[in-house]
């Protein structure tokens, strides 16, 4: 008995000429009968032949791996990591193609994006449509920036640590993560055998030797002795509930930014690329140009970056206030801001408490929302402000451009917009719009 459905169309190949790079780490091609396919391991402009992983005979798309390179493009390179490639390791998108060309496909999908749900050209944008590496992570043909602070590793059934294959939940064994900074690989995760586990995360703060091990237990199984060459605190994750416990250590790790230690517990968000929380600090700030006694907004805050970043320049006499949904985010938040009189946090969604806390201007806002954007209700809200300037960090190029398109229904435009990468290897990218009243 055939378990796959007659129509799936799984493990077909076909010859095909890829053509652009689209949003989510893939290039469209089209089979000789005009069917779409999304084609990973492929480069736009190169001829080769693919193989079907996904879809049917009705579906609107295909999704295919590129099995074989008939005509490579001149941006092409061997992968580096051993465990990149068709079938193999989900991580990385990119690895098959040259640093410099990972950034220019990543500002095609940013300028598609903005043109496509914002109808925004990279100049009506005051953007010069360059992604820019972060500091140091410019190398010569064949190293890989090691920027992986935060690694997730998936655990298989007899114990062995790896990372998931793409759009699977199947473990892909590794030996070493080569984007996993030097912390993270130090810990040996990948050494070890994990049995009773489901997943682990490993994480190596920035300007302290803070180290953590944060353990997710299948039901019912029990604990490993974790004993690792290095001080190290463990924490321990209920699968059912997201639960956090501490088993040793501290339940944080201290990340430094902008001159200030943050503490960031219970695995919460902090930016992952070591130099991301201050290349974002500073284009937020040479973006927004705070002035001294203004008040100020940090939504989505997290445990206060931008918040901090705001209250130093602000003075005295200025004000900040930070919303974020996690309760231990917000803890932490405090606990960082203590030195700050006039910065409060308040916990809850955005949606929610905004509209409560009656304010009705302010001068600047920074907005840092997960990639799903603000939405239409929040960016609609923050236009009735009367901000002087806008901030907006985005993780994903297309929240950001359906948001800038409510935006400006609010009456902002964008005044500039920067893009980072700070994902190198994979599809992600990271952009800084400053959005200011439209006169
Ligand atoms: C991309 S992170 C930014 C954090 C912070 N700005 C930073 O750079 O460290 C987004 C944050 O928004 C929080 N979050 C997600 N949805 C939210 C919502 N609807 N309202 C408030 N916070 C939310 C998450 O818990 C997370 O801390």
């Amino acid at each position: 008995m055939q378990n796959t459905p007659v129509s799936s169309l799984v493990g077909e190949e076909y010859e095909v000429e890829v053509g652009p790079v689209a949003h989510g780490g893939h290039c469209i091609a089209r089979t000789e009968g005009g069917r779409v396919l999304f084609v990973r391991h492929a480069l736009p402009g190169e001829r080769v032949r693919v193989r079907v992983t996904e879809g049917e005979e009705t579906s609107r798309f295909l999704r295919a791996d590129a099995v074989e390179i008939l005509e490579a493009s001149k941006d092409r390179i061997e992968a580096p990591c051993p465990f990149a490639g068709p079938g193999k390791c989900g991580g990385c998108d990119w690895q098959h193609a040259k640093p410099g060309a990972q950034r220019r496909l990543k500002g095609e999908v940013i300028a598609e994006q903005l043109k496509r749900l914002a109808g925004l050209t990279p100049e009506e944008a005051g953007w010069d449509g360059t992604v820019v590496p972060a500091e140091g992570d410019k190398l010569p043909a064949g190293q890989v920036p090691q920027w992986r602070t935060r690694v997730q590793y998936a655990v298989d059934a007899e114990g062995r640590a790896g990372l998931r294959k793409h759009r699977s939940h199947e473990v892909e064994v590794i030996d070493h993560c080569m984007i996993a900074a030097e912390g993270v690989s130090e810990l040996g995760i990948e050494q070890r055998a994990w049995e009773g586990m489901a997943s682990i995360e490993a994480v190596a703060a920035t300007g302290s030797q803070d180290r953590q091990v944060i353990l997710t237990p299948r039901p019912g199984a029990r604990l490993p002795l974790v004993e690792l060459d290095k001080p190290v605190s463990v924490l321990r994750v209920e699968e059912k509930d997201g639960g956090v416990h501490r088993v040793h250590g501290r339940p944080f790790v201290r990340e430094r930014a902008d001159g200030r230690t943050h503490r960031v517990g219970n695995g919460g968000f902090w930016q992952v690329h070591p130099k991301a929380a201050d290349t974002l600090v500073t284009a937020v700030m040479q973006g927004l140009l705070p002035r001294k006694g203004e008040t100020a907004l940090d939504l989505y805050c997290g445990v206060g970056l931008f918040a901090g970043a705001l209250a130093d320049r602000l003075g005295d006499q200025g004000a900040v206030l930070g919303i974020e949904s996690g309760k231990r985010a917000v803890e932490d938040a405090r606990h960082n801001l203590a030195d700050f009189p006039r910065v409060r946090i308040e916990q809850g969604k955005v949606e929610s408490v905004l509209p409560r806390t009656g304010i009705t201007d302010v001068d600047l806002i920074v907005l840092d929302p997960p990639r799903a954007g603000a939405g239409k209700d929040t960016v609609r809200h923050l236009s009735a402000l009367s901000a002087r300037r806008i901030a907006y960090v985005a993780c994903d190029p297309a929240a950001l451009a359906r948001d800038l398109a409510y935006f400006r229904e609010g009456g902002y435009r964008v005044r500039t917009l920067r893009a980072f990468d700070l994902f190198p290897m994979t599809h992600h990218v990271e952009c800084v719009a400053i959005l200011e009243p439209v006169k």
